[in-house]
């Protein structure tokens, strides 16, 4: 049977519709999580101002891309401006009194060169990271494993933060080989790829594909490094392609190669990815990101695969290839999420239609309850210069708009110069324009439709709505996280206070938008649990005094088996 309950202070408190007239006005004017961030003076002046300047600067939270880690020199007045934004937290302790926690759209970091030492590591993750990203088309499985087990060993010390791990695959990817040293190419001068291997001069550099020659054809455009330099195909030898350089620049080693328009007839999985795959599973990593998926099939595949070895394992799949894109609705139904790889996409398909795919592919993925990642190039000036464009503060706007669950830092945390201060400035453009998003910003037209003949989506629904409603934060207790992403996808305003008796269920929800993964052992009483879930949170300074929170029992597998009642409560801290 399914009830709705509210409780005031216990279990049997008046029901939640009594919550009327002025007390729930006043509820409506409480201090919801983005006013907390934005609520300096009057909170009614500041909605009033959203409805009729949303894009007007406001003083109280500043982009401010600044970080003392990443500049050891910052000036003093920076430095004020940081603890200025940590202030406006109130009494909370630990993780919670950072805002980094507060976020709700979650950061993806590639862990490379500048960032895989334990100091990174643990300044990362005090800046804001959520998932560590481990691309294999780089580095080896010793270098890999050294991050693995350093993230593995800040989760298992740090009681209020929680980094899932990602593994990104190669894949089918062209490269160009190594080289002693980067090469210019001059536009107009002729420049061959050989697929014979290590060849790197001025001239000609070696291909890491064999049918290389047989897919490209005499007047292909070539892509190099996304687009940074192209190159048409004059002509073409048993195992060479000459070209001419269209835009020149400097060429360096392993670069991406692409052909406008065409994907590489490779399987999307390869040798050497099923031996990253494996690594991923002796790792127990989170996520699989997989590099160039053309059609569901691959994915059924890794899923078998996974399922053989008993391995709990998610399924991103990178949206890159221009072949992917009749399949999309199967390949994201077939996985747990998407990720919108914009380097390679903007490489086989024209470039604008990058934008134009990355909002469908979030609305894809948001209408069928999956999560989606938007990647690359956010920051990208970042891997040199201290401050971002406007454009690249726009683009993270964007995506934060458009309802992606995680944003993801490349380039500028692998290898860049300041990979503190890039996830310092994604935070804090994430989390000022989550505040001008009152009620989680846009919901999917079908949200709340597809799924209205299943019990935990009704709920999660209808919890979203009444915690909305009335100004609280959702607690919810998951032992597969099913739930909680279930809830994240309705968007609710408040946080989403997950409660879980795994760690790794716990380490995987870390990427969920406004989810916030918390462990906890479950009692076999569901009162005792509620309290001491509400006594943590009570602690940390997540929850005040007198705060109301939404309470969900439910989910496939309810953590009280005896009880096949599903509830929502309203109670009083
Ligand atoms: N594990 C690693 N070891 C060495 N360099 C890395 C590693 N991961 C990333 N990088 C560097 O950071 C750059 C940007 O990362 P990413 O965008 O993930 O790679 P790519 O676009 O080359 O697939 C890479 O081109 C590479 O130079
Ligand atoms: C994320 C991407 O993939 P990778 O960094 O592995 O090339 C991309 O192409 O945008």
């Amino acid at each position: 049977m399914a009830q709705v309950v509210a409780a005031n202070g216990s279990a049997t408190g008046s029901p939640f519709c009594a919550v009327s007239g002025k007390k729930l006005t006043e509820k409506l004017k409480q201090t919801s999580f983005p006013a907390k961030v934005l609520d300096r003076k009057d909170r009614k002046q500041n909605e009033r101002r959203l409805h009729s300047v949303p894009v007007v600067a406001r003083k109280s939270v500043e982009v401010l891309p600044v970080t003392a880690e990443d500049v050891p020199k910052t000036g003093e007045e920076e430095l004020q401006q940081l603890r200025g934004i940590t202030q406006l937290v109130d009494a909370s302790v630990g993780m919670w009194s950072k805002l980094s926690a507060r976020r709700k759209t979650k950061i993806v970091c590639t862990i490379g060169p500048s960032t895989n030492t334990r100091d990174m590591i643990w300044k990362l993750a005090e800046a804001g990271m959520n998932v560590a990203r481990l691309n294999m088309s780089h580095g080896d499985h010793t270098s890999h494993q050294k991050v693995i087990d350093l993230v593995k060993e800040y989760n298992a010390q740090s009681k209020d933060n929680v980094i899932a791990i990602m593994l990104d695959t190669k894949g089918p990817e062209v490269r160009s080989g190594d080289l002693p040293q980067p090469i210019t190419l001059t536009t107009g001068q002729e420049f061959t790829f050989t697929i014979k291997r290590g060849v790197g001069t001025e001239t000609c550099v070696s291909v890491n594909y064999d049918d290389f020659v047989n897919d490209v054809e005499v007047g292909d455009m070539l892509l190099v490094d996304g687009g940074m330099m192209s190159l048409i195909v004059k002509s073409k030898t048993e195992d060479s392609v000459k070209c001419e350089v269209v835009d020149g620049g400097e060429l360096k080693s392993r670069r991406h190669l692409n052909v406008r328009g065409k994907s590489a007839t490779l399987p999307s999985i390869t040798e050497k990815d099923w031996d990253d795959i494996k690594f991923g599973v002796e790792n127990q990593v989170d996520f699989y990101a997989v590099s160039f998926v053309k059609d569901a099939k691959v994915v059924h595949e890794l899923k078998d695969y996974l399922h053989s070895c008993n391995a709990d394992i998610h399924v991103i799949v990178k949206i890159e290839s221009a072949d992917s894109i009749p399949n999309l609705h199967s390949i994201i139904t077939a996985s747990d999420g998407a990720m919108v790889a914009r380097g390679d996409l903007g490489a086989e398909l024209p470039i604008e239609e990058v934008p134009l795919l990355q909002e469908e592919i979030i609305r894809i993925c948001r209408s069928m309850g999956k999560a989606v990642i938007v990647a690359t190039n956010m920051l990208e000036s970042m891997i040199v210069h201290p401050t971002p464009t406007r454009a690249e503060v726009s683009d993270i706007a964007i995506a934060v708009r458009e309802g992606a669950d995680a944003v993801m830092l490349s380039g500028e945390t692998a290898h860049g110069k300041f990979p503190l201060k890039a996830v310092k400035v994604m935070h804090t453009v994430a989390l000022r324009t989550e505040a001008t998003m009152m009620g989680g910003g846009e919901k999917p037209a079908n949200l709340g439709q597809v799924f209205k003949n299943h019990m935990s989506e009704m709920f999660a629904f209808h919890a979203t709505m009444m915690s909305n409603t009335l100004g609280t934060s959702i607690v919810v207790f998951t032992r597969t996280g099913f739930m909680s992403i279930l809830l994240s996808h309705y968007r609710p305003s408040g946080t989403i206070f997950a409660f879980t008796d795994d760690e790794r269920v716990r380490q995987r929800l870390a990427l969920y938008q406004g989810v916030c993964p918390i462990y906890m052992k479950f009692s076999e009483d569901a009162e005792a649990t509620f309290e001491s879930a509400l006594s943590y949170l009570q602690k940390q300074g997540m929850v005040k005094d007198g705060e109301e929170v939404a309470l969900v029992q439910s989910g496939r597998q309810p953590i009280w088996r005896l009880q096949s009642t599903h509830n929502i409560q309203v109670r009083k801290v």
